[in-house]
């Protein structure tokens, strides 16, 4: 039987979209970027231990919302594992995040203005201090390449009007809230988390992309979590402080990783799917 080639419609620094036929295919590759940054060696199984993980927490948030699963199997073998079928949706043009601690453009956006997407936060904050509640901190999507700004939730409401605007902020907190509990019971902050929504044709928001994963959110082992001081990053922190230490130049392409170094990142990835679905890698 002929089937016929899916074509790529867009390709990140991490993940590729396809069209087969009607629908998607959301391939995950190998590939790991650090201070936004490719690396040319990939990490063994990153794509599938991610996709996973991702296809885990869609079907625990299935009470929440719909999402735009149609198969974690029936992909093209060649993406065997790292890749889902999806249906095709019509995106909503805001990332959604939200925050439960400060950190990363955040905090830069606090230190500057005493808020973050216009959301007033109390004085005295630090780098990876707790917030007395979670916050939606929405932004742009900008163009590859480029770094998304942070919008006031006025903006968004100019943007989908504001009962849709009310929605995305409540689905983001919730999704947000529901994955960094369970995290939190298993030794993992889930500092904050991007996701994806989209209108299904009937006009149902629908959770899409990939959602509360490594890559779309930050990941912090609990035990070293000390508010004042950086945190590490669950699976990144080995590779940037080796590559800190070979002395990149982070505007130079990225450094191969020794095996040692890809070997350790891989099994920090396999940990997290492990504490976080209890099930064996
Ligand atoms: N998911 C989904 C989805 C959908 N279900 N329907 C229509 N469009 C999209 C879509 C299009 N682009 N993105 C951003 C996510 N990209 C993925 C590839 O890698 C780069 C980031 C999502």
């Amino acid at each position: 039987m002929y089937l016929a080639p899916v074509e790529l419609l867009h390709s990140g620094k991490v993940r590729d979209l396809y069209a087969d036929g009607d629908d998607l295919i959301l391939v995950a590759s190998d590939r790991v970027s650090v201070y936004d940054v490719i690396l040319p060696t990939p990490i063994p199984d990153k794509g599938r231990i991610l996709t996973q993980l991702s296809v885990w927490w869609f079907d625990q948030l299935g009470d929440l919302l719909p999402n735009h699963v149609i198969s974690a199997t029936d992909v093209p073998p060649e993406f065997a594992g790292r890749a889902i079928r999806c249906r095709r949706l019509q995106m909503v043009p805001v990332e959604c995040v939200a925050r439960g601690y400060l950190t990363g453009g955040g905090l830069t956006e606090y230190r500057a203005t005493g808020s973050v997407s216009g959301v007033s936060l109390p004085a005295g904050l630090d780098e990876a201090s707790r917030l007395p509640e979670p916050i939606f901190t929405p932004s742009t999507k900008a163009p590859a390449g480029q770094h998304d700004e942070p919008i006031s939730f006025s903006a968004v409401v100019e943007t989908v009007g504001a009962e849709t605007a009310e929605r995305l902020r409540e689905i983001t907190l919730g999704v947000y809230e529901r994955g960094a509990t369970l995290a939190a019971e298993r030794g993992i902050i889930i500092a904050d988390t991007k996701i994806e929504l989209g209108w299904a044709p009937d006009g149902t928001l629908v959770l899409a992309d990939e959602v509360l994963t490594p890559d779309s959110s930050r990941f912090w082992p609990a035990d070293s979590w000390q508010p004042g001081r950086p945190a590490f990053s669950f699976d990144k922190q080995f590779v940037r402080d080796w590559a800190a230490g070979t002395g990149w130049d982070k505007r130079a392409p990225g450094p191969e990783l020794p095996d040692d170094m890809v070997e350790r990142t891989r099994a920090r990835y396999v940990e997290i799917y492990e504490r976080l679905t209890g099930k064996p890698w």
